[in-house]
C-alpha cells in the first residue's frame, strides 16, 4: 500500500515538473506559436491519456473501477491458495503457526467424495475466474503499450527540438539541458504508471518461505508455453495436478522461454500440507544439527554479491576487470577509428590516411588480444571459483552431524552441490560478461558519440530506448509461442514412445488407431502454434531489424543533411552507424540479463546457509585417546535419548551400564528396544539429551572424536562397500603409511575371507562395489570384519548378522566373528549386539535391554537364576523354538543351523575349516 501511494506521489510530482517545463518553454523560449500549441496539446494528451488509460487498464483487470471495493481480485487468488492447499476455511492458509494451517491435513483426510466433487467444481470455477482475470491483464498490457508508444513519440518530438536548438550561448545551453532532462522524466512517468497498474491488479501473492524469496502469483499455464515446476522439475500439466502454477514475476524466463520460477499445484499442496503438519519441518529444511533445526537469516542481493566477491581474490578481480575494461573500450573505439579513416579519405590527405590506417591496425590487434584475455580471465575466474566453492560445500556436507543426514535426502544434498552451486555462481560470469562489459561499452560509446556530436547522440538514444523496450517485449511473446510449440512436440514424442514401447499391448487391445489419433492431435497442435510462432518470430526479426535500421536511418538522415550543409563530417556518420550496432546490442543484453543476479540469490542462499552451518558435534577438538598400555572402559550414565524425527518417543530412558575394559559385553533384547542406538551413541553419532557416556573418566563429549573413532572397530549387519579394490575396501579410512599388505592378508585370514578373496579374478586387486564383482552378503560381512581387524581397534562394536544370510554364509561369518572376539579378548573392549545363544553365553557380561531401559544384567548363569527374568524367558523361548520345530518332523533352516553350530562347537578348532569345506562340497553334490 505504501508502495502504491509512493508511486502516485511520484507520478503527480513528475507531471508537475512536466507542466512546469512546458509552461516555462511557452513563456520564455523563443519559438513559434504553432510549436507552443503542439507542445501544450502533447502535454495535455499525456496527462489525460495516462490517467484514462491507467484507469481503464485497472477496470479491465479488476472488473470494477479502482475506487470501488477492490476485494474481488484478491478474493479469487486467496480462495485459490486456500482451496489448492486442501483447507477450505476462511483463514489464509499460509499464515504460519496458525491452527488453521496446522489442521490442514486433517481437513484433507476427512474429505468425503461429495466434498471432493464440490472442491473440483469450485476449482474449475476459480480457474475460469483466473482466466478472466488474465484476459483483463492482457488488455491492460495492451493499453500500457499504447501509452508507451505515445510517450515515445512525445520523447522523439522533444529530441528533434533539442537538436534544432542553438547551443552557442549560455542561454541556449540552459534550454538544451532542460529539454534533455525532460526525456528521462517522461520515461520515468511511464515506469511509475506501469508499476502502479501492475501492483493494483496483481491479486494476492503467496510467499513460500524456504522455497522462494519472492512473492508468487497464481497463473493458468494451459497452452501458454512450456513450463517446468522448479521444485519437482516436472512439465506443468496433468502430471503436476493441473495447469495452475504459482509464478514469480521477478524471476522472468529468458528470451528462449526457459528459466523463471514456477511451483506446480502438486508441489504447492505438498509444501502447504508439510508446513501445516509440522511447522518445524520446513523451517529447518536441510539445516539441522544434533541439537535440532537451525534457521539462517535470508540473504539480500547486496549481501549475496558481497559474499560471492569475498570468495574471489582481489588481484584476480583486478586482472579480470582490467581485461574487460580494456577490451570494451577498444571495442567502442574501433568505429571511431573507421570514421577517422573515412574522414581522411574525404579530406584527400595521404599522410592522415596512412596514420589512421596504422592506428586502426594496431587497435584491431589490441582489441583481439584483450578480448581473448577477457574470455580467458572470466573463464579462469569462474572455473577456479566453482572448484574452490564445490570443495568447500562438499567439506561442509561431509562434516555435518548425523542428525543432518537423517533428515536429508541424498538428492537434496547433491542438488546443493551441483545445481545450486552452479546457479549461485552463474552471476559471476554474467556480471563480468554482461553487466561490466556492457556498461563499459555504453559509457565508452556514449562518450565517443557525445564527443563526435551531442545532437546526434540525443536523437539516436531517444530512438534507442523505446525500440529496445518494445522489441524486448515482443521477443518475449514470440519466445513463449515457440516454447508452446515444444510442449506439444514433447507431448507427441511422449505419446509415440509410450505406444512403441507397449506395442504388443496396443495391438492386443486394438488401440492402434487411438494411439495414432492421439499422436496426430499433439502434432497438429504443435503445427498450429508453430505457424503462429513463425509470425511471431517474423515480427520479432522485423522489430529488431527496425531497431538497427531505424536509428541508422535517423543518423543518416539527420547527419547526412548536416554533412550536406558542411556542418558535419562524413567520417562521424560512419562512426555513429558502427557504434550504434554495438550500443544497441549492449543495451539489449543489459535489459535481458538485469534479473539474473536476483534469480541466483535463492540458490546462493541455499549454498551460503549450508556453508555457514556448523555441526553441533565437533570432531577435531578434545582430549587424546588413552595410550596403548591403558585399558579402556566405557560407562553409560543415566542416558536419555530420542531421535529428532520422533522427538516424543524416548528410545533410551535412564540407561546406566558399563562395558568393562578388555571384556566382552553382550547386549540382548527385543527388536527395537534400542541396542543399535547404544552403539550409535558410543560412536558419538548423537549426543544424549540427558546423561553422559564416559570413556574411562573422560566424558565422550570431551574426547578428540576423530582420533577416538579411529580406535573403534565396527562390524554392522549391513556392510557398505565402496567402488574400489578388495584391499582398499579392507583398509578404508587408513592412510597408506598406516598399514602393510601383510596386515591386510592377516586381517582377511582372521576374518575367514582369505579363501574367497584369492578365488576372485584379481585377488585383493579385484574391483568391488556398486557395479563391481557381486559378493554375497556373507562375503561382504567378512570383508567388514577384516576392515575392523586391520585397524587394530581398542573398542569393538559387533552387530551379529543373523537373518539376512543363508546357512553356509552365516556359518562362515559366525566362525569369523568368533575368531575375531577370541583374538581381541583382553586387549579390546567389546560390545556385541548378540542374537546367537553361544555368543551370549560366552560373553563376560550380559545386559538385557527392554523398552530403552536396562532390565537385567549379569553373567549367563547369574541371569538364569533370576526367577521370571527376561533373560531366562528369552533363552527358554529360543530353546522352545528349537523343540517346536523338531516336533513337526522335517527340520527348518534355523533348526538345522542350530544343530550344525552344535556340531561345529564339538569339533576341534583346527579341523573346523575342513569340516566346513567337506560339508559344503557334500551339500553341493546332493543338491
Ligand atoms: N534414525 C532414526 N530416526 C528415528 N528413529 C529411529 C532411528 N533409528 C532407530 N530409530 C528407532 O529407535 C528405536 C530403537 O532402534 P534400534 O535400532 O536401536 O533398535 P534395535 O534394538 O537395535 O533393533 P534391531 O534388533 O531390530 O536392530 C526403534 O523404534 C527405531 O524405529
Amino acid at each position: 500500500m505504501a508502495c502504491a501511494s509512493g508511486r502516485v506521489i511520484g507520478i503527480v510530482v513528475l507531471f508537475l515538473v512536466d507542466v512546469a517545463f512546458v509552461v516555462s518553454r511557452t513563456l520564455w523560449q523563443p519559438q513559434s506559436s504553432s510549436d507552443a500549441i503542439v507542445d501544450l496539446g502533447l502535454l495535455v494528451g499525456r496527462l489525460l491519456g495516462s490517467l484514462i488509460l491507467a484507469l481503464v487498464a485497472l477496470r479491465l483487470v479488476l472488473g470494477q473501477w479502482p475506487w470501488q471495493n477492490q476485494s474481488d481480485i484478491r478474493e479469487v487468488t486467496r480462495d485459490l491458495t486456500r482451496q489448492l492447499s486442501g483447507d477450505r476455511r476462511e483463514t489464509p492458509l499460509l499464515e504460519r503457526g496458525t491452527n488453521a494451517s496446522r489442521d490442514a491435513p486433517a481437513a484433507t483426510a476427512s474429505m468425503t467424495s461429495d466434498t471432493v466433487a464440490q472442491l473440483n467444481a469450485d476449482a474449475s470455477s476459480r480457474q475460469q475466474q483466473l482466466r478472466k482475470l488474465e484476459q483483463g491483464e492482457y488488455w491492460s498490457k495492451f493499453l500500457l503499450f499504447v501509452l508507451y508508444v505515445y510517450i515515445a513519440a512525445c520523447s522523439l518530438r522533444v529530441a528533434i527540438k533539442v537538436v534544432s536548438l542553438d547551443a552557442s550561448e549560455a542561454w541556449g545551453v540552459f534550454w538544451v539541458i532542460l529539454e534533455i532532462l525532460q526525456l528521462p522524466v517522461m520515461q520515468l512517468e511511464y515506469v511509475l504508471i506501469q508499476g502502479l497498474v501492475y501492483e493494483k491488479s496483481s491479486g494476492e501473492g503467496v510467499l513460500l518461505p524456504g522455497m522462494h524469496e519472492h512473492m508468487l502469483f497464481w497463473k493458468d499455464a494451459e497452452n501458454k508455453g512450456f513450463l517446468r515446476c522448479s521444485q519437482c522439475n516436472e512439465k506443468v500439466g496433468e502430471l503436476t495436478g493441473g495447469f495452475l502454477v504459482l509464478q514469480c514475476r521477478q524471476c522472468t524466463p529468458n528470451r528462449w522461454g526457459f528459466g523463471g520460477f514456477n511451483v506446480c499445484t502438486n508441489c504447492y499442496r505438498k509444501n502447504a500440507l508439510k508446513s501445516g503438519a509440522n511447522p518445524d519441518a520446513s523451517a529447518g529444511g536441510l539445516l539441522r544439527g544434533d541439537k535440532g533445526p537451525k534457521t539462517m537469516a535470508p540473504l539480500t542481493v547486496t549481501q549475496y554479491i558481497r559474499r560471492l566477491s569475498g570468495q574471489i581474490r582481489t588481484s584476480t578481480l583486478v586482472i579480470v576487470l582490467t581485461c574487460v575494461c580494456c577490451s570494451q573500450i577498444l571495442n567502442a573505439y574501433i568505429p571511431k577509428a573507421m570514421g577517422d579513416i573515412i574522414s581522411a579519405l574525404t579530406d584527400g590527405s595521404q599522410e592522415d590516411f596512412n596514420h589512421r590506417i596504422v592506428e586502426y591496425a594496431l587497435l584491431v590487434v589490441a582489441n583481439a588480444v584483450t578480448s581473448a584475455a577477457m574470455g580467458v580471465a572470466i573463464q579462469t575466474l569462474s572455473t577456479r571459483l566453482y572448484a574452490n566453492m564445490s570443495v568447500k560445500v562438499f567439506e561442509t556436507l561431509m562434516s555435518q552431524d548425523i542428525a543432518f543426514y537423517d533428515n536429508a535426502m541424498t538428492g537434496q544434498m547433491t542438488s546443493r552441490l551441483n545445481n545450486d552451486l552452479r546457479q549461485a555462481l552463474s552471476p559471476v560470469a554474467i556480471i563480468m560478461n554482461t553487466f561490466v562489459a556492457n556498461i563499459v561499452m555504453l559509457v565508452a560509446g556514449f562518450t565517443i558519440c557525445l564527443h563526435a556530436s551531442w545532437r546526434l547522440t540525443v536523437l539516436a538514444f531517444t530512438v534507442l530506448t523505446p525500440v529496445v523496450h518494445i522489441s524486448a517485449h515482443f521477443s518475449a511473446w514470440a519466445a513463449k509461442l515457440m516454447s508452446s510449440q515444444w510442449t506439444f512436440m514433447a507431448d507427441a514424442q511422449g505419446c509415440a514412445t509410450q505406444a512403441l514401447t507397449n506395442i504388443r499391448t496396443v495391438r492386443m487391445f486394438g488401440a492402434r488407431h487411438l494411439e495414432q489419433e492421439k499422436y496426430e492431435l499433439h502434432t497438429r497442435k504443435s503445427m498450429d502454434v508453430g505457424l503462429l510462432s513463425a509470425w511471431g518470430q517474423g515480427g520479432s526479426t522485423l522489430l529488431s531489424t527496425l531497431v538497427q535500421l531505424g536509428a541508422s536511418f535517423v543518423i543518416m538522415c539527420y547527419g547526412g543533411n548536416l554533412a550536406l550543409r558542411h556542418e558535419f563530417n562524413v567520417g562521424t556518420i560512419i562512426t555513429f552507424s558502427y557504434l550504434w550496432n554495438r550500443l544497441s546490442g549492449a543495451f539489449t543484453s543489459l535489459n535481458e540479463n538485469i534479473n539474473q543476479p536476483v534469480k541466483a540469490v535463492s540458490a546462493g542462499q541455499r549454498v551460503f546457509e549450508l556453508l555457514d552451518l556448523k555441526p553441533d558435534i565437533r570432531e577435531d577438538l578434545g582430549e587424546p585417546f588413552p595410550e596403548q598400555s591403558k585399558e579402556v572402559g566405557i560407562r553409560f550414565e543415566n542416558v536419555e535419548f530420542a531421535y529428532q524425527s520422533r522427538a516424543d518417543k524416548k528410545v533410551l530412558s535412564g540407561v546406566t551400564l558399563d562395558l568393562r575394559a578388555g571384556k566382552t559385553t553382550a547386549v540382548v533384547g527385543k527388536s527395537g528396544c534400542g541396542k543399535s542406538t547404544l552403539s550409535k551413541l558410543l560412536l558419538r553419532f548423537y549426543d544424549p539429551q540427558n546423561g553422559s557416556v564416559f570413556l574411562n573418566a573422560t566424558e565422550l563429549q570431551h574426547m578428540h572424536l576423530h582420533q577416538y573413532r579411529s580406535k573403534v572397530g565396527v562390524v554392522s549387519q549391513d556392510t557398505q562397500l565402496f567402488r574400489s579394490t578388495v584391499a582398499q575396501n579392507i583398509t578404508y579410512g587408513l592412510r597408506d603409511s598406516e598399514f602393510t599388505h601383510e596386515d591386510v592378508v592377516r586381517a582377511a585370514k582372521l576374518a575367514n575371507a582369505q579363501e574367497f578373496i584369492e578365488a576372485l579374478p584379481e585377488g585383493y586387486n579385484t574391483m568391488v562395489g556398486e557395479s563391481g564383482h557381486d559378493l554375497s552378503g556373507g562375503q561382504k560381512q567378512r570383508l567388514s570384519i577384516a576392515r575392523a581387524l586391520v585397524r587394530r581397534p581398542r573398542i569393538l562394536l559387533l552387530d551379529e548378522a543373523t537373518s539376512a544370510l543363508d546357512a553356509e554364509n552365516e556359518a562362515y561369518v559366525q566362525a569369523a566373528l568368533d575368531e575375531l572376539m577370541k583374538q581381541m579378548q583382553g586387549t579390546c573392549t567389546i560390545m556385541v549386539i548378540a542374537h546367537r545363544l553361544s555368543t551370549i553365553k560366552d560373553a563376560d557380561w550380559i545386559i538385557v535391554l527392554h523398552e530403552g531401559q536396562v532390565a537385567e544384567e549379569g553373567t549367563h548363569d547369574q541371569l538364569l537364576q533370576i526367577k521370571d527374568g527376561r533373560y531366562a524367558a528369552l533363552i527358554t523361548r529360543q530353546l522352545q523354538g528349537n523343540e517346536d520345530e523338531s516336533a513337526n518332523g522335517a527340520k527348518t533352516v534355523s533348526q538345522a543351523i542350530q544343530e550344525m553350530l552344535q556340531i561345529y562347537a564339538a569339533v576341534p578348532k583346527e579341523q573346523r575349516q575342513e569340516l566346513f569345506m567337506g560339508f559344503a562340497k557334500e551339500a553341493k553334490k546332493q543338491s
